[in-house]
């Protein structure tokens, strides 16, 4: 699914009225209506006291049209307005109109602090104050009744946007913005959804299909594109019946030191869960029984350094490199690690460790074969692009570091970021269980692994954080998010490629 910017959602509001010939406030009241639907869906009639704040451009115009048709369903509504200013707009006054048509109670306008309602824990708050349309920080007593709302501990529903959130700025830390526990956002997501400063904001969310036109939609070129469920299912390839393990590649595992051999091991285990056809492990020579106990179905290659990997010398051809965790950052593994960048000519992936050694020698950067993915935690990217002022700067610098090295980065998050030039894909898989140590070592293997059974490597690595996700959220059905770790996360890999086909019209042949 497309993310798009505020200025295109108003640029497709603008096509879709002119293509399928409705009016403003048809598309308002398709809106409203959506919204409606969805509330009673929940809400089943509850005599809960709903309280609306609207705005007085169109966001508040969904607002007041929300609060007709909540009291046309005979819910507990009272409508207040945020006076704040005299312009506003065509549709808001057609809505603020039609009001007395279910109500003899007008919408109260809220003008100052003292105007501000009682609102309480049992009141469901519905936030209609800002959508796409705001255009500068909220300031005076408009932020006091946001950071007040955020105050009580009422549900708080927003639409289309928590109030005060861009679309797709950055924010100052002290601004002034609506935290929602629910928001039904219109046609596509916004970016600042996605983003650990303003994420957080928006509570759950749901897409509500506004029907926008589909040839706008179709063209627009999207700030990012979400990868959801049915995009994962598109990038799954099917195994061939006559497959046999050398079709499906080899990755090699190169890190571990002392004390960290468990990394490796788990990056080695999640290569072969996720379904390469053979996998090695280049370690530190202490560490081949521990990898050979925790993984038998992998095989070990060992460095002459005992503790620390010090040399890179095996006669494997045709593997994939993945290479960094648990390596240590010694300069002798730093000499192994440019040795093997040296030998490979494809695209390789690069995480933990290696990824700091890189940042401190940028010669070897301009070596990494084109393609290749690197999977940096924020600390790790800093090191490699530079600190930031806000998400969208990270974002912009990650950008120009992808285009000027060749190489796909992965920024890992509570929404994964992959970033491949100029292009965002932000996975919508995975949960705060994740947090967990190994967790990462296991990503860089599952992506080696689909990069080495012949995906794109850019494919490999957008599926492969996907599934990845997907692996974290059906084993914390069983586990919860306290009692996930690492390997259960890789365990998880092949029921989660189940569960991507668990509708049975769906269904692979093999499944
Ligand atoms: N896209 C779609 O397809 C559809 C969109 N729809 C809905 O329309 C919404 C967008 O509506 P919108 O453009 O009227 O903007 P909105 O968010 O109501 O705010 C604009 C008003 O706020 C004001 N203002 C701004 N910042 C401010 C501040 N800091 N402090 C104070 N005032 C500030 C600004 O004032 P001005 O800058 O002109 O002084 C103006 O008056 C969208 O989110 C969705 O809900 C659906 O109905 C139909 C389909
Ligand atoms: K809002």
């Amino acid at each position: 699914m497309k993310i798009l910017s505020a200025q295109q959602l108003a640029e497709a509001d603008k096509s879709t009225i002119e293509k399928q010939q409705i009016t403003s406030i048809d598309l308002m009241e398709r809106v409203a209506t959506l919204v409606v639907e969805r509330l009673h869906a929940r809400l089943n009639g509850a005599p809960v006291p709903i309280k609306i704040f609207c705005g007085i451009g169109n966001n508040g115009g969904d607002g007041l049209a929300i609060a007709r048709l909540m009291i046309q369903h005979g819910y507990h509504v009272t409508t207040y307005v945020t006076n704040c200013s005299k312009k506003r707009s065509k549709d808001f006054l057609v809505n603020y109109d039609r009001i007395k048509d279910v109500t003899k109670d007008w919408p109260i306008l809220l003008s100052c602090k003292e105007d501000f309602p009682e609102i309480t824990p049992k009141d469901i708050v519905i936030d209609a104050v800002f959508g796409t349309g705001l255009n500068r920080p909220v300031t005076g007593w408009m932020a006091d009744l946001f950071n007040y709302i955020n105050s009580v501990s009422a549900f708080t529903v927003a639409i289309d946007m928590p109030s005060g959130l861009y679309a797709n700025e950055p924010h100052d830390k002290q601004d002034a913005i609506v935290k929602a526990d629910h928001t039904f956002t219109f046609q596509t997501p916004k970016l600042s959804f996605f983003l650990p400063e303003t994420g957080n904001q928006v509570g759950t969310f749901e897409v509500l299909n506004i029907g926008l036109d589909p040839e706008y939609l179709m063209q627009a070129q999207p700030l990012a594109q979400l990868i959801a469920r049915e995009a994962a299912q598109n990038m799954y390839r099917q195994r061939d019946k006559f497959v046999h393990k050398g079709n499906l590649g080899h990755v090699l595992c190169m890190g571990g030191s002392h004390g960290m051999m468990g990394s490796i091991s788990l990056t080695a285990g999640a290569a072969i869960n996720a379904g390469a056809g053979k996998v090695s492990a280049y370690i530190p020579s202490h560490g081949n029984t521990i990898v050979q106990t925790l993984c038998p179905e992998v095989m070990t290659l060992s460095s002459k350094g005992e503790q620390f990997i010090t040399d890179f010398e095996h006669v494997l051809k045709d593997y994939v490199l993945c290479v960094g965790p648990g390596m240590g950052q010694e300069e002798e593994s730093y000499s192994a690690f440019a040795k093997a960048v040296h030998q490979q000519s494809s695209p390789m992936i690069i995480d933990a460790d290696a990824i700091n050694l890189l940042a401190s020698n940028h010669d070897l950067l301009e070596k990494l074969p084109k393609n290749s993915i690197l999977t940096p935690h924020d600390g790790e990217l800093k090191r490699l692009i530079g600190d930031w002022k806000n998400d969208y700067e990270r974002l912009e610098k990650a950008k120009e570091f992808s285009a000027k090295h060749d190489l796909i980065l992965v920024l890992k998050g509570a929404y994964t970021i992959t970033v491949a030039e100029n292009h965002l894909y932000v996975n919508d898989s995975g949960n705060p269980g994740m947090a967990t140590a190994g967790s990462g070592d296991v990503l860089a293997g599952v992506i080696a692994s689909f990069v080495a059974q012949g995906y794109d490597p850019l494919i490999a690595t957008v599926f492969g954080v996907h599934m990845h996700g997907a692996s974290g959220d059906l084993a914390a059905q069983t586990y919860a998010h306290e009692g996930l770790k690492a390997s259960i996360i890789s365990n998880f890999i092949g029921p989660a490629i189940l569960n991507l086909f668990r509708n049975p019209e769906n269904k692979p042949q093999n499944a």
